[in-house]
């Protein structure tokens, strides 16, 4: 991946999105690279949520333009985004529970391959998100840690090129945050990724490069440790628990 590293593959100018009087995000110019792990952060209400439902298409930013690879997606439907190979995981639980866990994999995978490479990818999927145990249970009856598994699941055996992923680790426990940290660090193998989070350990345990919103706009970009030194930083965020 190294070789196309620089490749810009989504990017935003000026993306302004404006509810009534209220400014959630404001002229917002980003630029993501092919191979990026970035992780948006920003304290409550900073405008994170709002940036990110702009990307996947649940929001249609009022001003400004989303391109993902070459492609004006600005105003496009979140099924159209997942057209061009992306995977998404809102805070909205998009699964079956009817269904089985292997039923919901292989639906998300079968939207974008042929029955046999759907089938391979969701025994594979399976396996490597470690849900053999639980492969023929109903979804609706998993806790909450699963469900969240399930979900990742399915975006990864959709084989998208780009993630883009609101707080997957939202209500986990440590351990299962921390295997949902590894998780993430595969899928970076094969895919780029954007990560919205609120757990900090969370963060430091994935984070390459880190974008920290404040008041709809980006305050700043860097490492972890760069951004964590930032006293603008610590002031806005840091330094307050939420
Ligand atoms: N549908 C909406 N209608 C009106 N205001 C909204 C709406 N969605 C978000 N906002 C406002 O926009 C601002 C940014 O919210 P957003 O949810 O994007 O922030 P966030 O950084 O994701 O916060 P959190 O960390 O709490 O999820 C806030 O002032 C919020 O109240």
């Amino acid at each position: 991946m190294a070789r196309t590293r620089r490749e810009t593959v989504l990017e935003t100018r000026d993306l302004t999105m404006r509810f009534g009087g209220v400014v959630a995000n404001e002229r917002v110019d980003f630029r993501l690279y092919a191979g990026e792990l970035r992780c948006l952060i920003g304290p409550n209400g900073a405008g994170k949520s709002t940036f990110f439902k702009c990307l996947t298409g649940q929001l249609k930013p009022t001003e400004g333009t989303v391109t993902i690879r070459d492609v004006d997606t600005t105003g496009a439907d979140p099924h159209e985004v997942a057209e061009l190979g992306v995977g998404i995981k809102t805070q909205v639980p998009n699964v079956f529970d009817a269904l089985s866990v292997e039923e919901n994999i292989w639906l998300a995978s079968r939207r974008f391959h042929p029955d046999k490479r759907a089938q391979a990818l969701t025994a594979d999927t399976i396996e490597r998100v470690r849900l053999g145990d639980i492969r023929r249970r109903q979804v609706g009856a998993l806790a909450h840690g699963q469900r969240q598994w399930v979900e990742l699941a399915m975006v990864i055996a959709a084989e998208p090129w780009l993630v883009l992923l609101d707080e997957p680790a939202a209500g986990m426990t440590d351990e299962e945050t921390e295997f949902t940290a590894g998780l993430i660090r595969e899928i970076n193998k094969t895919a780029t990724l954007i990560v919205v989070e609120h757990d900090m350990n969370f963060i430091r345990a994935i984070a390459q490069k880190v974008t920290v919103f404040h008041r709809g706009a980006i305050l700043m970009e860097g490492t972890m440790d760069e951004v964590s030194a930032d006293p603008t930083v610590r002031d806005v965020y840091l330094g307050h628990k939420h």
